[in-house]
């Protein structure tokens, strides 16, 4: 079922748990939902059918990356993202901000926006955040973020009120930029670090622009998990229930629990994938790191009740081969596994909700983890 416009609906809550879902145009979000990364167009070593296949509604592009590489103009021009890659539902697309920092060689940020040096080329590139609303819409994308400043953990009190301020006058600014775009949607980011009166500022400036979703930014940023938790427990209360909360960056399956059991909606992260094509295996009794010399003969499958043919179909010993060979199939068959592992999860979170069991869900689940792979 698809709409005209953007529509958030809260079904249930069950404890802090809430479950929900994001209609739009292009298709309708399950929430709480994973969003797989495919920062540069793809979802790294899989095919978008098989991504769509293990049960997410939308995927993640990425503005600093699209704008370098192949260029937001020359994406349009190419009829869009969406044809591009050939993903029919939903993406959202991070504006670049924290890519930026983490990736280029950055030259100068002001109240203008950020001029930076490309990790690909070294070409010289300014953003603003009317610019990064620019290229969203030339990408196509469905659900677009707003340019903001992320400060990396542990920082000074008085660094993380300027970024704050700095991203809540750019959100105002991107809000403008962004317009009346039915069927499409432009997330604010509360950032505020690891600082509850900032925090609560900032929910609170951004409430005022009328925005259809909210993210929590600048977490995942090298804080202890307790302290993210933390945020949370500041931050959720100040925004508005009936709209979507996006933890972005987030994480784990154990962060992905307990940050819905605080009230969160959306999830993206690299983890499942690039933990993937490193040897990391995540399962429904706990990590297995395949890279470790005692698979190299177990002809177990990773999860043989599993409906996913990489955990189901292919030995640990063979896995253990792939990856330490450096194989490409090795990468592309745990991401797979990986994918389909944290949809199984966010599918089991869903349901647990919706039958008012989250609580024994959330033990039952931390319990097979902690039994350890055996
Ligand atoms: N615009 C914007 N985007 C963000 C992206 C983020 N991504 C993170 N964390 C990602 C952390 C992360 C990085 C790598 C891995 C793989 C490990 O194998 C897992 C998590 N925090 C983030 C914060 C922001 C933010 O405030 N604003």
């Amino acid at each position: 079922m698809s709409t005209e416009n953007f529509q958030f609906t809260l079904k249930k809550t069950d404890a802090g748990a809430r479950l929900g879902e994001v209609s739009m145009p292009r298709g309708t979000i399950r929430t709480p939902a994973f969003m797989p990364v495919g920062t540069v167009g793809t979802v790294k070593a899989m095919y978008l059918d098989q991504v769509k296949d293990t049960g997410a509604d939308i995927i993640l592009g990425n503005t600093y990356h699209l704008m370098l590489r192949p260029g937001a103009e020359r994406v349009a021009r190419l009829g869009g993202l969406h044809k591009l890659i050939r993903w029919d539902g939903p993406i959202l697309t991070d504006s670049g901000g924290f890519q930026v920092m983490s990736l280029s060689g950055l030259r100068k940020l002001d109240e203008k926006g950020v001029t930076f040096k490309s990790h690909v080329d070294g070409s010289l590139h300014h953003m603003s955040p009317e610019r990064s609303i620019e290229i969203q819409g030339l990408l196509g994308s469905d659900i677009q973020m707003q340019l903001d400043e992320c400060v990396a953990l542990p920082a000074e009190p008085q660094e993380i009120e300027r970024a704050m301020e700095l991203s809540l006058r750019w959100a105002e600014r991107c809000r403008v930029a962004f317009g009346d775009q039915p069927g499409k949607a432009m997330f604010g980011i509360v950032q505020g670090g690891d600082q509850p009166a900032l925090r609560i500022r900032s929910a609170e400036g951004l409430k005022q622009l009328d925005l259809k979703g909210y993210a929590v930014g600048g977490l995942a940023v090298g804080e202890p998990q307790d302290v993210m938790l933390s945020m949370l427990e500041t931050t959720l209360p100040v925004l508005p229930t009936e709209k979507p909360r996006y933890l972005m960056g987030v994480g784990t399956p154990d962060d992905l629990l307990k940050s819905v059991a605080r009230g969160i909606d959306m999830f993206d992260c690299v983890m499942p994938t690039r933990s993937g094509r490193h040897g990391l295996a995540f399962t429904r009794r706990g990590r297995v790191n395949i890279r470790n010399a005692r698979h190299a003969e177990d002809m177990r499958p990773l999860d043989e009740e599993s409906n996913c043919p990489a955990a189901r179909d292919y030995s640990r010993a063979y896995l253990h081969h792939l990856i330490r060979s450096d194989e490409a199939l090795g990468g592309m068959l745990l991401s797979w596994n990986n994918l389909n592992y944290y949809q199984d999860l966010m599918k089991g979170i869903r349901q647990s909700i919706e039958e008012g069991r989250f609580a024994d869900f959330y033990a039952e689940t931390q319990e097979n983890w902690a039994k350890g792979d055996i």
